[in-house]
């Protein structure tokens, strides 16, 4: 494959930029960026970033640390608007639509989030304040209803009876499965998890992507966005992959033309051997 097919999920994606209100996401978009950047002072986080995701894809977010992951899938997510560029997000365009309305449909599990969550909340109004989008339960209401999804969700995410634990007193693996069973909770189309990996031991790891890897194979399950460090952590069923560095995309397309030696060795700046095993698992190593 060529590298001008292997970035064609970005480039595909790019058109002028213009007014909100004039932005049409390509149709069947899940998400569609276009020429995104964020500006921060004189850094510029995202530069130009295109990026296409339709519904039945899985994506990878890999890159070095900088490399502006958390900034994309903030913006993915509603959480942050664009300094320019334009950003559909399950047919709606941001900067048109009230994101309290939309963010409901994605579900999002980050650290920034998890370091909002007061260390006394239980799991139980971890997982039902997501309705509301909110970190703390005051003084809504919910019905039983939303409960039981709760317990399901806690159930599904392998810590079924944890409802009435304090979030403080989880291991870092149980904490991360609260947070996506949160994420779950509001029955997203789109559901982005930062780094859902890290901290986890090694079978804490193996868990996870076996329920993620279980999740994909879900007809009815919202399209996953993964962001990772590593390699081994990407379910052997997941699709595609963006690699970013420094703010743009180096590779943006079909996991295995995306996400190969020399794009990984150029995200990261250092000669890495890449294989995929015959299980579809992915390792990385220093070339030496
Ligand atoms: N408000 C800000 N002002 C200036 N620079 C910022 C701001 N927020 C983030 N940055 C910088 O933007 C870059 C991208 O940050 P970001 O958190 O998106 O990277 P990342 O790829 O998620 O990194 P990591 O893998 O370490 O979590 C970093 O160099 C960071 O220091």
């Amino acid at each position: 494959m060529s590298s001008s097919e292997l970035i064609s999920s970005a480039t595909n994606a790019q058109r002028p930029i213009v007014a909100p209100h004039e932005f049409t996401p390509i149709e069947d978009s899940v998400l569609h960026m276009s020429r995104v950047s964020i500006q921060r002072g004189q850094n510029l986080l995202l530069d130009e970033v295109s990026w296409h995701v339709r519904e039945g894809e899985r994506w990878i977010v890999m890159g070095p640390n900088g490399a502006g992951k958390s900034t994309l899938i903030n913006v993915a997510a509603a959480r942050l608007h664009p300094t320019s560029g334009n950003v559909g997000i399950l047919g709606e365009v941001l900067g048109a639509v009230d994101v309290f309305e939309l963010r409901p449909s994605i579900g999002l599990s980050s650290t920034l989030l998890a370091e909002q969550v007061p260390g006394g909340e239980t799991i139980q109004n971890l997982v039902v304040t997501a309705a509301y989008g909110v970190t703390g339960r005051w003084r809504e209401e919910y019905d039983a209803e939303d409960l039981e999804r709760a317990e399901r969700l806690l159930a599904r995410w392998g810590i079924a009876g944890y409802s009435n634990r304090k979030f403080r007193t989880l291991s870092e693996g149980e904490r991360k499965r609260a947070l996506i069973a949160r994420a779950m909770m509001t029955d997203p189309e789109l559901l982005i998890l930062d780094e859902p990996g890290a901290g986890l031991d090694l079978a804490g790891r193996e868990t996870l992507v076996r329920s993620l890897t279980q999740l994909a194979t879900d007809p009815l399950a919202p399209t996953p966005i993964l962001v990772t460090h590593h390699v081994e952590e990407i379910p052997p069923n997941f699709t595609h992959a963006l690699l970013l560095r420094d703010g743009q995309v180096i590779s943006a397309g079909p996991i295995d033309a995306a996400l190969t030696e020399d794009t990984l060795s150029e995200a990261f700046r250092l000669p890495l051997n890449v294989s995929r095993n015959s299980q579809g698992r992915f390792t990385a190593f220093a070339r030496t």
